[in-house]
Formats: C-alpha cells, sequence, structure tokens
C-alpha cells in the first residue's frame, strides 16, 4: 500500500473512531446550555466561526449572551465564552484549571522548542518570572530611540515611489509594513538585522517566518492529531512521516523549522560569546554597537546568568524564546498597523486631526530641545510618544474593535463551575448564574466578543470611536489601576478593583481582566501577552513617522472594466485583508492604498 493510502486510511479510521465515540457517548454535559444547530458533520460551526466569522462571532453573543454551547470537530461540544466574569475566572483567578490545549502546546513545541507559548505551569512561570522585566518599561523606553531608523527607513522606501509632485500613487502597503514590523521585532527582539527593509535582499530566515502562519494555517486540518502524533510515535518515526507524507504545506513547514532553528541557534551562539566577553561586537556603527546590549535577547541572557540555579533558564530554553517572540510579535503587529493605515484613509477627518497633533508635539519637543531642521524628522521620546492622547485613543480604540487575534482555546484540567456576570438562559428556560464544566472541555475564549459586548462598552460597543478614550477636553481618560501601569502577570487584574464608571469598558464595577485597559486584545493573567507594550511602541512609532511624511486615502481610481478596490478584512481567527471581488479576488492579503506626500492643507485649521 502506497504512503498515501496508509495515511489517509489512518486519518480516516480516526474520525471515524472520533464520531463513533461521541455519538454513543451518554448525553453530553453541556446539553443543557443553549447555541447553534451544527452547519457541518464534520466541522460543527467550526468554519463558521473561523473562517471569514466576524458577524457569525458577534451574533451568538448577541443571541445567546456570555455562555455559548458550540460544535467543533469531530463532532465535540465546546463552550464559547465572552462573559467578563468568566474570563476573569479562566485568565486569572482559576488559570491553573483553564490551560492551554495540548494541541496548541505540543504543537508549538514541535516548531519553536520550549519557548513561553510551548511550556506550562511551573516552568511557565519560571521563564515569565525571567521574562517579564525585560519587556519592562524601562527597557522600551531604551529600545525607542534605539529603533526609529527603522520607522524612518520604512517611510523613506514608501515615499521613494511617489511622484514628487505631490499627485498620488496607489502602493499595496501590506508587504511595506509586513517587512518594517519583522525588522522591527527583529532587531528588538535579537539585535540582528536580517535586512527585511531591502527588498534586494533574499534572506532565508525572512521566508521561512513569513510562510511559518500560511503553512501552519494550511494544515489546520492536521491539527487535532498533534497530541495524538506526538504520544505514539517517537522523533524518528515522526520525520519519516513527514518524509512520506505527500503534504506539500508538511514539507513546507519542515523547511520553515529547520532553517528557523539553525538560524536561531547561530545567532544565539554569537549573542552568548559576546555576553560572556568571549567575542567582540561588531565596529561602531554596526547593530550591535548602536544596540548597546540593549535587544531582548542581550537583557535576557545578562537576566539570565546573573540569577540563582533554581530560577536559571536552560540554554534550550533561551532559544526557544528567539522564534516565540518573534512569530508573536510579527503578524500581529502587522495586522494591527495595516488596519490603522485602513482606517485613517477611510476617515480623512482623522487622519487630519492626527496628524495636527504629532506636528504640534514634534514641534514642540524639537523647540525646547533647540533642534533644528523639520518638524517632520523629529523623532519623539518614549514618555511624550505614549501620552498623545489622540494617537492614544486611535490606537487603543483599533486594538478593542479588531483585535488582531480574536480566539483563543483551552482545556479544562478537572471538574469545575464556571460563574457568569450574565446569567444566560438554558434550554428549558431557566436563567443560569454559573455553569457545571467537566474536565476535558475545550473553551474558546472570544476576545472579539468580549471587546464588542455592549454590556460592558454601551450600545455603540461595535462602532470605532476614538473618543470614547477622551474627556470632553481631548485629554486621555484615567484608566483603571492595573490597566496601563506596568502590570503585567495577572495579580491585580481583579475585575472589582480600581475601576469607574467612567472609563471605557467597566459598568457596576466589573471590567474584563484584560492587560491593556479593560479590553481582552492582549489577554490577561499570567499568559497574557508579554510584548503588548512593545506593541504598542511600535504602532506609535510607525505612525508618528508615516504620516507626518504621507497622506493616505482608499484606492479611488477605477481599474480598465470601471471597478475600484474595495478592501475587506476577513475575520478567520487572524485578520485577513483582501480586495473584493469583481476588483479583487477576494482570497490574496493586500491593502493597497492611494498615497502622496503631505500637503500644507492636510492638517486641521
Ligand atoms: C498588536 C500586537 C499583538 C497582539 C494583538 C498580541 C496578542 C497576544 C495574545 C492574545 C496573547 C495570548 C495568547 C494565548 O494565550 O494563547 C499573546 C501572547 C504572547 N505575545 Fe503577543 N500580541 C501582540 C504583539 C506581541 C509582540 C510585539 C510580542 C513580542 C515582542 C509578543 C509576544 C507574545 C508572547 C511571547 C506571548 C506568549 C505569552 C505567554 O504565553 O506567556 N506579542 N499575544
Amino acid at each position: 500500500m502506497s504512503p498515501l493510502r496508509v495515511l489517509s486510511s489512518g486519518a480516516l479510521a480516526y474520525i471515524l473512531w472520533k464520531l463513533i465515540r461521541r455519538l454513543s457517548a451518554p448525553t453530553s454535559p453541556l446539553a443543557g446550555l443553549r447555541g447553534p444547530k451544527k452547519e457541518h458533520w464534520l466541522k460543527g460551526n467550526y468554519h463558521r466561526l473561523f473562517q471569514d466569522g466576524l458577524h457569525y462571532n458577534l451574533e451568538l453573543v448577541e443571541e445567546y449572551g456570555g455562555a455559548v454551547k458550540i460544535n467543533a470537530l469531530l463532532g465535540a461540544q465546546q463552550l464559547y465564552i465572552s462573559d467578563p466574569l468568566a474570563l476573569y475566572h479562566i485568565v486569572v483567578k482559576e488559570q491553573h484549571i483553564y490551560t492551554e490545549t495540548d494541541m496548541f502546546i505540543m504543537g508549538n513545541r514541535l516548531i519553536f522548542g520550549e519557548g513561553l507559548i510551548s511550556t506550562l505551569g511551573e516552568q511557565h512561570k519560571k521563564q515569565r518570572k525571567m521574562l517579564n522585566p525585560v519587556f519592562s518599561l524601562a527597557n522600551m523606553r531604551d529600545l525607542l530611540p534605539i529603533i526609529q531608523p527603522i520607522a524612518d527607513k520604512l517611510c523613506v522606501m514608501l515615499k521613494s515611489q511617489l511622484p514628487a509632485d505631490g499627485s498620488a500613487k496607489e502602493i499595496n502597503i501590506l508587504p511595506w509594513l509586513s517587512r518594517g514590523a519583522l525588522e522591527y521585532i527583529c532587531q528588538a527582539a535579537l539585535g540582528h538585522s536580517f535586512g527585511a527593509l531591502d527588498p534586494t535582499r533574499e534572506n532565508e530566515y525572512l521566508k521561512a517566518i513569513q510562510m511559518l502562519a500560511p503553512s501552519s494555517i494550511r494544515l489546520l486540518m492536521l491539527r487535532p492529531f498533534i497530541p495524538f502524533i506526538v504520544r505514539k510515535f517517537s522523533l524518528y518515526w515522526r520525520n519519516r512521516v513527514m518524509d512520506w507524507a505527500p503534504i506539500e504545506a508538511l514539507k513546507n513547514l519542515r523547511h520553515v523549522i529547520e532553517v528557523m532553528d539553525s538560524t536561531s541557534k547561530k545567532i544565539f551562539a554569537d549573542k552568548k560569546a559576546i555576553t560572556e566577553g568571549r567575542s567582540e561586537p561588531d565596529g561602531p556603527g554596526g547593530l550591535v554597537a548602536r544596540m548597546k546590549g540593549k535587544d531582548i535577547m542581550s537583557i535576557m541572557l545578562r537576566a539570565n546568568t546573573s540569577s540563582s540555579d533554581v530560577d536559571r533558564l536552560t540554554d534550550a530554553e533561551l532559544l526557544g524564546q528567539m522564534n516565540t517572540i518573534i512569530f508573536a510579535g510579527f503578524e500581529t503587529t502587522t495586522s494591527a498597523i495595516c488596519r490603522i493605515f485602513w482606517i485613517l484613509a477611510s476617515k480623512p477627518d482623522v487622519q487630519l486631526r492626527l496628524r495636527s497633533e504629532i506636528r504640534e508635539a514634534k514641534r514642540s519637543y524639537a523647540k525646547s530641545h533647540a533642534i533644528v531642521g523639520p518638524w517632520e524628522d523629529v523623532g519623539l521620546p518614549y514618555d511624550i510618544l505614549m501620552s498623545l492622547p489622540y494617537l492614544d485613543a486611535v490606537v487603543r480604540e483599533t486594538l478593542r474593535v479588531h483585535p488582531p487575534t480574536s480566539l483563543l482555546s483551552r482545556t479544562v484540567r478537572k471538574d469545575t463551575v464556571l460563574p457568569l456576570y450574565k446569567p444566560i438562559k438554558s434550554v428549558c428556560g431557566e436563567m443560569l448564574s454559573a455553569i457545571a464544566i467537566p474536565e476535558g472541555t475545550t473553551l474558546i475564549m472570544s476576545l472579539l466578543g468580549a471587546n464588542h459586548n455592549k454590556e460592558l462598552w454601551g450600545e455603540d460597543a461595535s462602532e470605532w470611536r476614538p473618543e470614547r478614550w477622551l474627556t470632553a477636553t481631548g485629554e486621555r481618560v484615567r484608566l483603571s489601576k492595573d490597566s496601563n501601569s506596568g502590570m503585567e502577570d495577572g495579580e491585580g487584574n481583579d475585575p472589582s478593583v480600581s475601576t469607574t464608571e467612567k472609563t471605557p469598558g467597566v459598568k457596576t464595577g466589573m471590567k474584563y481582566p484584560g492587560v491593556y485597559a479593560s479590553m481582552m486584545t492582549f489577554l490577561g493573567g499570567g499568559r497574557a501577552c508579554i510584548g503588548f507594550k512593545f506593541a504598542e511602541m511600535e504602532m506609535k512609532q510607525v505612525v508618528t513617522t508615516l504620516i507626518s511624511r504621507m497622506h493616505f486615502e482608499l484606492p479611488s481610481i477605477p481599474d480598465e472594466n470601471g471597478n475600484v478596490k474595495e478592501i475587506y478584512w476577513k475575520v478567520n481567527g487572524l485578520q485577513v485583508p483582501v480586495v473584493r471581488l469583481p476588483a479583487g479576488d477576494n482570497t490574496t492579503a493586500q491593502v493597497p492604498l492611494s498615497l502622496r506626500l503631505v500637503q500644507p492643507d492636510d492638517f486641521l485649521s
């Protein structure tokens, strides 16, 4: 029998076995909960949630409330959660019960080794303890001026494509912003440049990291098999299966892993040699010298060397953080920055107001520091950049309404009861204020549903309205103690503390347990996004640099068939911007915008 036959027969047998077991199982423990009907015998409702699922996700919450029973793959039933109290229990109070799924942890371990997204329990806690200080405000402050040249270079690359007479040109900004985000994270995380902003330079690592998400998404349907394969087959047999399997995406993924692994080992060895004084950094103008040891990897290596034996991470764990951080910080940030420019292009009044605020801040900083030259060239220091009210409101509101990651899963590790802030109606009409959940149940946390919850954000929850983050006089609203004050690790995320009714996303003392204001975009608790301050800083730096020099508009010129490009964002777990038919193919990720140099009247008068 051919390897393909063996594989497909094995997969079919596994699917049938799972289906038969599920069908013959006693009534599902979630049977009393309401939710949508199964829409596909194999995929349940999953394809509706994860493929272009914005409206489907929001309608689920609207119709069934904060806890919904959904049909998952292979006949399984899962719980879809957006209730704030339930999410607080899941990510903060009882996070040891609600852990990452085996599929997530084992899949990540195969790809990234022993990094933060591949570990659980004490090992994960130990890694967070080492890494949290690396992302401190002090380190972000130091990093910002060092990475400003990336935004400047990105600006030069885009500007060089524009007509000097001020007329507009359509540019697909996605590949440029993606290259910029890659350069940001590689320099900041590794203190290493792969020359991502130089289009003439081919680089295997860059190609590999860019191929990682698409290859993994193509293998989505194989992911449920990962725990079984990892438990039952040794590394030798897993590699043999990879060799045999006639699945292109699997071979691509293997290549990606090999390239990432060999590159990061080489950079790691060089960095370790410099940290331990066995090797000299590059010359005075070189990146290593310019970084002054402020990159995340160098800080981590120094902290590790000086830590006690019990706290020290192994080389495998340190190595595992490199690709993890780059992967976690690349696609998400690219998506968020693209979204901001798309919004600015769609709302010229917002763009003008934002540009005026930035000009004012740069001029005033230049004046107080006797900096001469065009205001556009002024790089703002961290504290000023982070405190610009309108910029902050635009970034915050974009991340709230359009969270780059919309859904995350957890497995319940022991029988438990999940309390709800707002009771839901059961199948028999009873109101439930808590749900009994048996061990082994999978939960889907809807970050999207949480960020659009009308109960907490108001009737206009799904509207993009930056003013909600501003006072009547245009200052930043006061946020709760834990929302943006360096709280990094779940402590202090109690949703009932230090909130006021005027804080966006807060009602009768209840808020979502997110690390970033009251939103769930970066999650909360011990597994919250460790890089959220870096992401916020990068987004603000790129936006201020680019809109100081360039004006962005939606495409308006019809193609040869008279069709104008309309950008549409598909919510597929991650957000994918495409151009709708007939001007586009509705599939290829792209953000074509019309760009021109800034003119004197591109400011508020
Ligand atoms: C707008 C950009 C970003 C968004 C929306 C985002 C969102 C998230 C979310 C929702 C999680 C939780 C994932 C889970 O529990 O499964 C997470 C985890 C993580 N993020 Fe981010 N992230 C962003 C940028 C970054 C950046 C720039 C970095 C690195 C510099 C980063 C590094 C990480 C890491 C290492 C984790 C795993 C944390 C852990 O498990 O302890 N992220 N991120």
